[in-house]
């Protein structure tokens, strides 16, 4: 260090830190970056040899305790020209404040070299100003700094060769001067000497030939952008490349009309670029199907010959559509304000919805997990419908409801019932549906201890009505008699049709034998009444077997059989009479 005798004593933090002070001046000499460190009055502190290279005019002046505003006026002593020395002490004010106030780095020139200079506070001690040479500029007094500093001046060129990026500079006539490595990689170009004298459209041709695959669209595109752009200073442009790539194109031009052209290989961030514009396309594609499904969705729901009712899982209703609304009479003021499942179950309580639904069923669908269980069950509605409700949970909470109107199929299931288990000519219930109310009676006379009787009946001479004037005839008298007996029979009793010109009653509650003859005798006499069919005068007669229960048998075959038998002994003891199974004789045809 190079310090004159101190003509004053530094603070005590100061002098404290004057022995890391001067180890680090020591070690930025040793990067060859000057320093100087200042105390809170702005005197000098310590400085390094690279600070008395870098500005020579110090060495042998600056001393320990000096004040910046000597350092200032030396400095621009050697700057100032003759005319400005006058404003001097200006200048030493400015660059006081300045010193004061530096916080970021900044550039000048000193004795032909560039320097970067930077100047911060020391916390206690006062401020450190660093210099470090940037763009080394050719000159005499340059020269000797550098050769004073050990550095070799760093050429432009070798600079730029160093730069992953493309570099173009052209001249004054827009021809290129020199180019870089990787502008020679990025265009195809057999080597740097090739382009010198070129315009860039050149080196864009060079970069395309025997390239050209997709028609010329992407090179005659990258044609016309360089027609467009290379007219604008400071405007950058994309020009594509074969072999999926891009460059961005960044010029800059200096006052003496050279042009200095960066090529940005941006290929990468074209693919990413690509990439994200697929992306966003299909998410606004997926987005417009969503949207066209959820149309079609709602159009669906508005339109389905059912009823639809979705419940979330706060128990709010979200859907009920048009269908739902009609079906189950909701009025739409109610459905619009999304009530709550349990609000929709008041109104329909007390508008009497439920008349006709059994108490069970109804707590079922009051239940409050009712929305987690899948539960159905058909519903007779107040007007007399029937609605199949159906529930079953969704997931994630909720539940999803449809109303189906079964009303005409629950008709259609009654004539088809109705239809197997009756006669098609009389209309009374066939040989199998007589045989299942005979067992069920059986079963409930049984536990309640009641009597009843089973007639059984065959015309007599009922085919020569057949041979003598056809079937058609036969039939209509068939359809008569069974007429006649269901009027006889009380409305209690069943009167079936089991074949041919068979007919059975089912009488109950039978208490005494004679109301079993008495009914058998009416049915009788009924019967033997003359008939006038198509002109015809006819008549014919009955043999009727009566089986009572539980005389004549506990279950419905043995009743039916025992009942046929007598019939067969009524037809063996001569016709038109009357038996009962097991008396084993006629009976007065009138008790009374
Ligand atoms: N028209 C018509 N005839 C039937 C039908 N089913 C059976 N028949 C006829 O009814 C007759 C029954 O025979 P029977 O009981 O032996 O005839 P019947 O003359 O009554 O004889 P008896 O009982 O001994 O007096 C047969 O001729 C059958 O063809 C039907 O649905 N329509």
């Amino acid at each position: 260090m190079d310090q004159q005798p101190p003509p004053f004593e530094p603070s005590a933090a100061a002098a404290s830190a004057l022995p890391v002070l001067r180890a680090v001046a020591e070690t930025l000499d040793s990067l060859g970056i000057g320093t100087c460190v200042f105390d809170e009055a702005d005197r000098a502190l310590v400085w390094n040899r690279t600070f008395l290279k870098l500005f020579p005019e110090h060495a042998a002046h600056i001393h320990v305790g000096e004040p910046y505003q000597a350092n200032l006026r030396r400095f621009y002593q050697n700057r100032l020209a003759a005319g400005e020395l006058a404003a001097m002490e200006r200048y030493v004010a400015d660059g006081l404040a300045r010193h004061r106030n530096q916080q970021r780095p900044f550039a000048f020139e000193h004795l032909g070299v560039r320097l970067w200079a930077a100047s911060l506070p020391l916390p206690k001690v006062g401020r450190i100003r660093i210099w470090q040479v940037r763009t080394p500029i050719a000159g005499p007094q340059g020269a000797q700094i550098l050769s004073a500093l050990g550095t070799t001046p760093i050429q432009d060129d070798a600079l730029f060769e160093h730069v992953a990026d493309g570099v173009m500079v052209t001249g004054t006539d827009d021809r290129i001067d020199w180019v870089n490595q990787s502008f020679v990689l990025m265009y195809d170009l057999p080597d740097r000497e090739a382009a010198r004298g070129q315009q860039f459209e050149w080196a864009y041709r060079a970069a395309w030939q025997g390239q050209i695959t997709d028609g010329g669209v992407l090179f005659e595109a990258g044609l016309a952008t360089l027609a467009d752009s290379m007219g604008f200073v400071g405007a950058p442009f994309e020009l594509p490349l074969p072999r999926d790539r891009w460059s961005r194109v960044i010029a800059q031009r200096s006052p003496d009309g050279k042009g200095y052209f960066a090529h940005v290989d941006i290929s990468a961030l074209k693919h990413q670029q690509r990439l994200l514009q697929a992306a966003e396309r299909r998410a606004r594609e997926s987005e417009a199907i969503l949207k066209e499904k959820s149309t079609l969705l709602e159009a669906t729901l508005q339109r389905m010959e059912q009823g639809v009712l979705m419940v979330s899982a706060e128990r709010v209703v979200e859907v009920c559509n048009r269908r739902a609304r009609e079906l189950l009479d909701l009025p739409q003021e109610l459905m619009e304000r999304r009530p709550t499942v349990d609000e929709v179950f008041a109104y329909q309580e007390a508008s009497g919805e439920f008349a006709h639904t059994p108490p069970q069923t109804l707590s079922l669908v009051r239940a409050v997990d009712g929305l987690h269980v899948p539960h159905g069950y058909d519903r007779k509605r107040p007007n007399g419908r029937v609605i199949e409700v159906r529930s079953v949970p969704v997931e994630g909470g909720g539940m999803l409801r449809t109303y189906t109107d079964i009303t005409e199929r629950r008709l259609a299931e009654e004539r088809i019932r109705h239809v197997a288990s009756h006669d098609g000519l009389t209309s009374l219930v066939n040989r199998e549906a007589f045989l299942e109310s005979l067992a069920s009676t059986a079963q409930t006379a049984r536990s309640l201890g009641v009597g009843f009787a089973v007639h059984f009946i065959d015309i007599d001479r009922f085919k020569p009505i057949n041979d003598s004037f056809g079937h058609a005839v036969g039939d209509k008298v068939l359809a008569l008699l069974a007429e006649r007996m269901r009027r006889i029979a009380r409305d209690g009793d069943l009167v079936a049709r089991m074949g041919g010109d068979e007919f059975a009653v089912l009488q109950y509650p039978v208490e005494q034998r004679d109301r079993a003859l008495g009914l058998a005798y009416r049915l009788l006499e009924g019967i033997s009444q003359a008939m006038e069919i198509e002109s015809h005068s006819l008549q014919v007669g009955a043999s009727i077997g009566i089986a009572l229960y539980p005389e004549a048998g506990g279950d419905a075959d043995t009743l039916l059989r025992n009942a046929d038998a007598a019939m067969y002994a009524a037809k063996a003891a001569g016709r038109d009479c009357v038996q009962v199974y097991d008396s084993g004789t006629e009976l007065d045809p009138d008790p009374d």
